[in-house]
C-alpha cells in the first residue's frame, strides 16, 4: 500500500465511523491525520442538521472542529457517548498512540467515552505491538525518566521538533520521550510500570482501549469488535 492508498484508506475508515455518531451524543474529537478525516465528516453532518457536541483531544482537534462549525463541550459539563481516535499500532484492544504527542488527552477522553471507535489504515494492524511508546513527562523529571525506561529495558529518545533547534513541547507544556522498547508482549505490565513513573504525565500505551476497530482497505471498511 502507498502513500496516496494509505490516506485514502485513513479516510475511508474515518467516514464510516463518523456515520455511526447519532443525534443527541457527545463525540470525543481524536486526534492525528485520521480522526482528522472523522471531524470533518462530522463537521458535514453538523451542517446537514446532526446535532451532537464534540470534546477535542488536542488543540489540533479543536482548531479542525471550530473550523467545521461542531458545538464543543467539556468533560466537566457532558458525559462522552462515544470517541473515534486513531492510532500508530494496534494489536486486538490494545493501542500505542501518541505520534502526535496528544496521547494524554486522548487517553483521558477515550477512557471517558463508553465507546472508543478506532480508525486506521491496515499497516497498523500487527499482532504484537512494537513501535515506540510516547511518554510525555514534566520536564524536570526528562533525565530521572530516561533512566528508569533504560532500567525497564527501553531505550529513550528526546522528540526534537523538525524546524525549531529544540525538543516537541506537548499541549501541555511538557516533553515527550519516544521510548523504543522492541516487540511488547506484555503491554499491561509494561504500561503500569510506565505509569508508575515520578514525573510521567501519561504514555502511549492504550491498553484494552479498542471497542470497535474500523479498517480501511483499498477499496472498502472491515469493521470488527476485537
Ligand atoms: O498523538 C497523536 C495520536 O495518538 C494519533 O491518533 C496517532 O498518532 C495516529 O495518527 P495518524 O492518524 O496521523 O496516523
Amino acid at each position: 500500500m502507498n502513500q496516496s492508498e494509505r490516506e485514502a484508506a485513513k479516510r475511508r475508515a474515518a467516514e464510516r465511523a463518523a456515520e455511526a455518531v447519532e443525534g443527541g451524543t457527545v463525540v470525543g474529537l481524536g486526534s492525528g491525520s485520521t480522526a482528522a478525516h472523522a471531524i470533518r465528516a462530522l463537521g458535514r453532518e453538523v451542517d446537514a442538521g446532526l446535532d451532537v457536541q464534540g470534546v477535542p483531544t488536542s488543540f489540533q482537534a479543536r482548531e479542525i472542529a471550530v473550523d467545521e462549525g461542531i458545538p464543543l463541550t467539556t468533560l466537566d459539563e457532558a458525559d462522552v457517548d462515544l470517541a473515534i481516535d486513531g492510532a500508530d499500532q494496534i494489536a486486538g484492544t490494545d493501542l500505542v498512540k501518541g505520534g502526535g504527542g496528544a496521547h494524554a488527552r486522548e487517553k483521558i477522553v477515550d477512557a471517558a467515552a463508553d465507546r472508543l471507535l478506532v480508525v486506521v489504515d491496515p499497516t497498523k494492524e500487527v499482532d504484537v505491538l512494537d513501535d515506540p511508546v510516547p511518554v510525555e513527562v514534566l520536564p524536570d523529571a526528562r533525565t530521572p525518566v530516561a533512566d528508569a525506561v533504560g532500567r525497564l529495558g527501553g531505550r529513550p529518545e528526546l522528540r526534537r521538533a523538525d524546524r525549531k533547534s529544540g525538543p516537541v513541547v506537548s499541549d501541555n507544556g511538557n516533553l515527550i520521550l519516544d521510548c523504543d522498547f522492541g516487540a511488547m508482549p506484555d503491554p499491561v505490565g509494561l504500561a503500569a510500570d510506565l505509569s508508575a513513573l515520578p514525573g510521567v504525565v501519561e504514555h502511549g500505551l492504550f491498553v484494552g482501549f479498542a471497542d470497535e476497530v474500523y479498517v480501511g482497505t483499498e477499496t472498502d471498511v472491515t469493521v470488527f469488535e476485537p
